[in-house]
């Protein structure tokens, strides 16, 4: 089969850096453009030379459609309101779209739904291997554990990151919740502060630490009566999400469309 031809958008990012470099270094997948926002200083350059690769004749642009257009695939780690368009672009052109994007709103959640209904879209709060398989975990100890143990999520970013909770803080208490047999958006506690009063029996707890230059960091803990158990993972390099946004890319393009999450790309 030939070359998956993928096209990065946010492409002068965090994300979108890691990226051009994981690609070129990965069999099966091709850099086939490069996509950033209007206005972007970084408009025309090389993305080769700004990861650090050498130039290899992929130019940033403002415009997706004609990239999308001739392209099997779409990776996005942007922002929500960008994700939304990309999604219905990515539909009409009936190519695969991964998406990492993460502080989407639950409208933005139901316009990448409707999207799914063209494009093959997966989409994850997190799509390295480690915490999709601690979602697992965490289930499993949720389950087995019951409401005697009160559940809290802690995770520390680098201080450019704009959304908290993290999108695997979410994705975490989702899993916790799933082993509950609860709904998290009626149990999750945000931000605690002041009086708040003793805590709500079955809550799932989120706190957010911000600063330097962490690439991501997760704790579950789960505090009984005289033990607590914690599980946690911590992301030493971004290469893990580029690497399976990758993986997710190559899975997709073989399926129907629809909405598809990181658990479908890796069978846990
Ligand atoms: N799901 C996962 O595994 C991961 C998710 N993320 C998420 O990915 C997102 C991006 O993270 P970073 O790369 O660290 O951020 P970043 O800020 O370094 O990169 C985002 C890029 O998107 C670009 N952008 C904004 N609007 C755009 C538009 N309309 N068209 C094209 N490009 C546009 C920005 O100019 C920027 O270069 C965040 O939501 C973050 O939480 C990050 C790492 C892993
Ligand atoms: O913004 C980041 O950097 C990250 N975002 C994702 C999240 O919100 O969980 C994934 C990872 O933790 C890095």
């Amino acid at each position: 089969m030939s070359d998956m031809r993928l096209v990065v958008v946010g492409a002068s990012g965090r994300m979108g850096l890691t990226l051009a470099r994981i690609i070129a270094a990965t069999e099966g997948v091709t850099l086939a453009g490069a996509v950033e926002r209007e206005g972007s200083p970084l408009l025309g350059r090389d993305v080769g030379e700004l990861a650090g690769l050498g130039p290899n004749g992929v130019k940033i642009s403002d415009d997706p459609l004609p990239l999308f257009a001739a392209a099997d695939g779409v990776v996005d780690f942007t922002v929500p309101g960008a994700t939304t368009v990309f999604a219905e672009l990515a539909a009409q052109a009936r190519i695969v779209h991964v998406i990492g994007t993460t502080g989407l709103s639950e409208a933005d959640e139901a316009a990448i739904a409707a999207a799914a209904r063209h494009a093959r879209i997966v989409k994850s709060g997190n799509m390295s291997l480690g915490v999709n398989l601690l979602a697992q975990l965490v289930k499993q100890a949720a389950r087995a554990l019951g409401p005697e143990f009160d559940i809290e999520i802690v995770e520390m970013h680098h201080n450019r990151k704009v959304d908290a909770p993290s999108g695997t803080a979410l994705l975490l208490g989702e899993a916790a919740a799933a082993g509950r047999g609860i709904n998290l958006s009626n149990h999750a506690e945000r931000g605690r502060d002041g009086l708040t009063g003793p805590r709500e029996p079955g809550a799932i707890g989120f706190a957010a630490l911000r600063g330097g230059t962490v690439v991501g960091d997760h704790s579950v803990i789960m505090a009984g009566p005289y033990e607590r158990i914690e599980l946690g993972h911590r992301a030493e390099d971004r290469s893990i999400f580029a690497r399976g946004a990758l993986k997710a890319a190559l899975w997709a393009r073989d399926q129907k469309p629809g909405l598809y999450s990181m658990v479908d790309v890796l069978g846990l």
